[in-house]
């Protein structure tokens, strides 16, 4: 600023002609408050100010910010690993001809999406094959290099159930959450890899993968999983008390109220994978409800 100037005025606010022209010797200006459009040297960042406080996830806006200050280097972590395995003799991988019997995998697609959506490298498995020995043949590369192994499917209670059969006589504890869908679930540590074992029915995996593999994510990634967001119903529906249960939504903003309704009538139904499309998130109705009615507010639990 040239000494005695206090306030700069834009050439767009002057009678002075646009372009490289000699300054005329009188100039009108538009009257402005003192003091407008000046930026104090220092006032973006001074010295010893905290740009990104450790712990910080150094997402675009925030390297934006550091390189801003000329920071070329900052120590970091590395993403958290995924490595999401789709068990099953029945699936085949998509893209081939299915057989008798046969249904595509679609259950390691969806948790490299959602892991993928959640910023974390994430490599995709098919074991399409229902042997515990084999799996655990295969264990040692499973889990070389990867944070986090998700298995989907083989964890309930059949003749078949190639996860739950492999891990539980190796320390992973399976159980029931009482949720619908999504149950029953296992997990544990396998040779310092966290191991979740997500039920097989594609709904249930992708309520179990947010209900569980998501919070974990955000933890080991220095990150708060955001809570629910508070919606208004709507729809209404009837529900067997018991369960906390998921119902798949879609969202839309209405007169300044954000409206969850049904993504289908059929409901929250664990099969209904090709009814995932264009889900929002998951309304979480108490389990002693009986049911819920339009109007009332529930919260959903969003997909990233
Ligand atoms: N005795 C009990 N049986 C079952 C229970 C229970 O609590 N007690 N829970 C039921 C529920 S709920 C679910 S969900 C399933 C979960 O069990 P599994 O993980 O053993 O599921 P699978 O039999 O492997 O698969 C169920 C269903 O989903 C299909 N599937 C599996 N993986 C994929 C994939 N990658 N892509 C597409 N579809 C997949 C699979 O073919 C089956 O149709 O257990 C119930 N039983
Ligand atoms: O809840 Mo299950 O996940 O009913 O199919």
């Amino acid at each position: 600023m040239p000494q005695g100037a206090d306030t700069v005025v834009p050439v767009e606010l002057t009678d002075i002609p646009r372009g490289p022209v000699p300054l005329p010797q009188e100039v009108r200006v538009d009257e402005l408050p003192a003091g407008d459009n000046i930026r104090a040297a220092g006032s973006d960042v001074t010295t010893g100010q905290v740009v990104a406080e450790a712990g910080t996830v150094l997402d675009a806006l925030t390297l934006g910010a550091v390189a801003a200050v000329g920071v070329a280097e900052v120590e970091a972590t590395r993403p958290v690993r995924v490595r999401a395995v789709a068990t099953g003799d029945e699936l085949a991988p998509l893209g081939t001809e299915l057989g008798p019997g046969q249904l595509p995998d679609c259950n390691s697609w969806l948790v490299h999406g959602l892991a993928t959506a959640l910023g974390h490298p994430t490599e995709r498995v098919l074991l399409d094959h229902d042997d515990p020995e084999e799996l655990g043949r295969r264990l040692p590369e499973l889990t070389a290099d990867t944070d986090l192994l998700v298995f989907t499917g083989g964890v309930s209670a059949g003749a078949f159930e190639v996860v739950r059969q492999c891990l539980e006589p190796r320390g992973i504890e399976f159980g029931q959450v009482s949720m619908q869908p999504g149950k029953p679930q296992g997990v544990g540590q396998l040779d310092g890899v966290t191991v979740l074992c997500l039920p097989g029915n594609p709904v249930s995996a992708v309520v179990s993968f947010l209900a569980f593999a998501r919070p974990w994510l955000d933890a080991a990634s220095g990150r708060e999983t955001p809570g629910p967001v508070t919606t208004v119903l709507g729809d209404g529906w009837a529900k067997k008390p018991g369960r906390t249960q998921y119902m798949p939504v879609t969202l839309s903003p209405e007169e300044g109220r954000l409206v969850a309704r049904r993504r289908s009538a059929e409901g929250s139904l664990s099969h209904l994978a090709s009814r995932l499309a264009g889900v929002d998130g998951f309304a979480i109705v108490p389990a002693a409800a009986e049911g819920v009615q339009e109007g009332d507010l529930v919260e959903v639990m969003m997909v990233p």
